[in-house]
């Protein structure tokens, strides 16, 4: 095992390619992987602590908070927003964007997370995950704003997300390819086990939510009959459906294997004001940049997720992403 990297002796050797780097990168990196261990620790624990069920609470999207987002929350505002990494934090579980504590020294870059992604599976032991995304913070500003956040996925500095299934799992990028760790837990340690992680551009796999279908717009209508259709149908070929309802596996087994995920808008969501489900800042815009470095696309069916100029920092859109020839596809099929 210690012929393995860790994952903090993986971003030091990034860093030091890179000229004029600080080492304040490393340490905010180290900051996240502390909180998802910690976040790791506290969802295997599930019903040994207090940590299933729902809060009395709501958060901002009018969802009822489970135990854990709210724990999470709190551990990755913590851990992250003592050690002068940041200068503000935004989180899908505060309406507001949190600046740093008072007092604490202010770093240069913003972090925007989704403390606990796929919370509806917390209560019945299925994979979550914590998705997270880092942004430069503007120079000389000691109160960063919502409006500096607003920033296209195209900026960020690099994109994560830990998996905690089976065992625990960090896959991020700093924009040069994509790494898996596995956290091994006698040690405490992420430990490269997943180098270059790539999607294929092909694919018989796709994820969506099938419950929906009355609601989608005929370009998704027509993708996935075609794929439920099989052979007998136009594509030839047989497809097999999978659906988590956790962003973050469905994202981690397409780049274990490939696959396409969409949560497309629908009239649903539509009669509801809302722009699609997911979240640009904190699930659509990480997973892209994780996706597109693997190799694979990412778009709302209409454009490049990592294109879009955000308005707001809860912003929904719809995603399609994955192995690329199957998401130009269903671009390709909007556009007709
Ligand atoms: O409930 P549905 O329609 O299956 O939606 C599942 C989707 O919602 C999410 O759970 C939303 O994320 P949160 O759990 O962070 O709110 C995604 O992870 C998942 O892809
Ligand atoms: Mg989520
Ligand atoms: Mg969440």
């Amino acid at each position: 095992m210690l012929d393995s990297k860790t994952l903090t002796q993986f971003i030091i050797e990034e860093q030091r390619k890179i000229s004029g780097a600080t080492g304040e990168f490393t340490l905010l990196v180290n900051d996240i992987a502390t909180s998802c261990k910690a976040i790791s620790d506290g969802v295997n624990h599930g019903a040994l602590a207090d940590v299933l069920g729902s809060a009395e609470s709501e958060n901002v999207q009018g969802e009822t908070q489970k135990k854990m987002d709210i724990l999470s929350n709190d551990i990755m505002l913590h851990v992250n927003g003592h050690n002068g990494h940041v200068a503000a934090m935004a989180s899908e579980e505060l309406e507001e964007i949190s600046a740093v504590p008072q007092g604490a020294k202010h770093g240069k870059y913003l972090l925007v997370f989704d403390p606990l992604d796929g919370s509806s599976n917390m209560d019945i032991n299925v994979s979550v995950g914590t998705i997270f995304s880092v942004l430069r913070a503007p120079e000389g500003i000691e109160e960063p704003t919502e409006a500096d956040f607003l920033q296209p996925g195209t900026q960020q500095v690099c994109a994560g997300y830990a998996l905690y299934g089976p065992c625990t799992i960090m896959v991020l990028t700093t924009g040069n390819g994509v790494n898996g760790f596995t956290l091994d837990q006698d040690i405490g340690e992420f430990i490269l086990t997943h180098p270059n992680m790539t999607i294929p551009e092909d694919t018989q796999e796709f994820a969506i939510n099938m419950s929906n279908q009355r609601f989608w717009e005929a370009p998704i209508k027509r993708y996935i009959d075609e794929c439920v259709a099989g052979k007998e149908g136009p594509r030839g070929k047989d497809f097999n459906m999978r659906w988590v309802a956790s962003m973050v596996a469905e994202v981690h087994r397409i780049l274990t294997r490939g696959g396409i995920f969409m949560y497309p808008i629908d009239s649903k969501l539509k009669s509801k004001g809302q722009g699609g489900k997911l979240r640009l800042m904190y699930e659509a815009n990480p997973m892209s940049m994780i996706v597109e470095q693997a190799g694979g696309a990412s778009t709302t069916g209409r454009e490049r997720i990592l294109d879009i100029q955000p308005q707001e920092i809860h912003q929904r859109v719809p995603v399609v992403l994955g192995s690329k020839n199957e998401v130009e596809r269903v671009t390709g099929y909007h556009q007709q």
